[in-house]
């Protein structure tokens, strides 16, 4: 039985991407009932404060996003000073370099951090590859050291993620120059067709092997375009084949009692395009699984 706190920063984030409808995803995640939904699963839960991005006090788009990681950052560091586990609900990409950066800071003194990037994307870029100069496609590269000062440089120091203790699952959208990156530095990318060849489960435990080995904890960041648009249509940059729902449900089910398991993350819900709410639904489950405090739980509510 896991008696942690999980405490729910939203991040209110549209900012870093073109389409910025991922700005009021968290709000509609808490009135969809996904507080509620936890709680249902044994464990104690606060819904705490929303970070907002601030466009208008802000310079430039990417300007907007280094202020408000910072703000998350400092949210996250809170939350897990307190000894609570953080669940970052967002919002755009772009608030895992706040969330990451937290959690990297925290554990840095016992090691490193692990971290598994579900993701149809590989939010690789700096602003000198981006095309689109959209944020949302960079926090990756930021918390590898690569990009921008304002994102890779929280907490004064750099390099929040070691190359060889993260990895990527799900990637089927991309362009070369990220690619290139992650490949350069080697970070393990498990693209589509191999998490169709090999299944969702056998991709899960090797990305979990690179997360956990050498490191003092890990988390999820779950992009939920990762998954297929059929099972969750309502996501900022949707892209066809991807994970299937069920396959997601039933692998990541029990992660909160592995070992060295910190916190996660959740993205890219993008209410304006989630009609009936099957989204929101499928978002709410993944959390309930990743984050019930016995494995056994979900199983008897499924
Ligand atoms: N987190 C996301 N949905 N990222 C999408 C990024 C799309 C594209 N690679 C770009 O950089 O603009």
């Amino acid at each position: 039985m896991n008696d942690q706190v999980l405490h729910i920063i939203g991040a209110a984030v549209g900012e870093g991407a073109s389409d910025g409808g991922c700005k009021w995803g968290a709000a509609a995640l808490k009135d969809h009932g996904m507080a509620r939904a936890l709680a249902a699963t044994g464990r104690t839960v606060t819904w705490g404060d929303t970070i907002s991005a601030q466009p208008m006090l802000a310079t430039s788009r990417l300007h907007a996003i280094e202020v408000f990681s910072d703000h998350l950052s400092v949210a996250v560091q809170q939350v897990l000073r307190h000894g609570q586990q953080p669940l970052v609900v967002g919002g755009d990409h772009s608030c895992a370099v706040g969330t990451w950066s937290a959690v990297a800071d925290h554990v840095r003194p016992q090691g490193a951090l692990g971290l598994i990037w579900i993701d149809a994307h590989l939010d690789a870029h700096t602003p000198d590859t981006s095309d689109t100069q959209a944020p949302h496609g960079m926090p990756l590269a930021a918390l590898l050291g690569h990009g921008a000062p304002g994102m890779t440089g929280l907490f004064g120091w750099s390099g929040k993620l070691r190359p060889e203790h993260v990895a990527l699952i799900g990637a089927r959208s991309y362009e070369p120059a990220e690619q290139a990156l992650l490949a350069r530095l080697g970070v393990r990318v498990m693209y589509m067709p191999e998490v169709l060849e090999r299944g969702f489960a056998a991709c899960f435990a090797e990305a979990q092997a690179i997360a956990q080995s050498g490191t003092a904890g890990w988390g999820i960041s779950l992009d939920l375009d990762g998954l297929d648009p059929r099972d969750a249509p309502g996501t900022g940059t949707p892209v066809e084949q991807g994970i299937r729902l069920a396959d997601a449900l039933a692998v990541l089910a029990g992660c909160q009692q592995q070992a060295g398991f910190v916190a996660m993350e959740l993205t890219e819900y993008n209410p304006l395009r989630d009609f009936g709410g099957r989204t929101a639904q499928a978002a709410t489950d993944l959390v309930c699984a990743v984050l019930a405090p016995e494995r056994a739980t979900m199983e008897l509510a499924a």
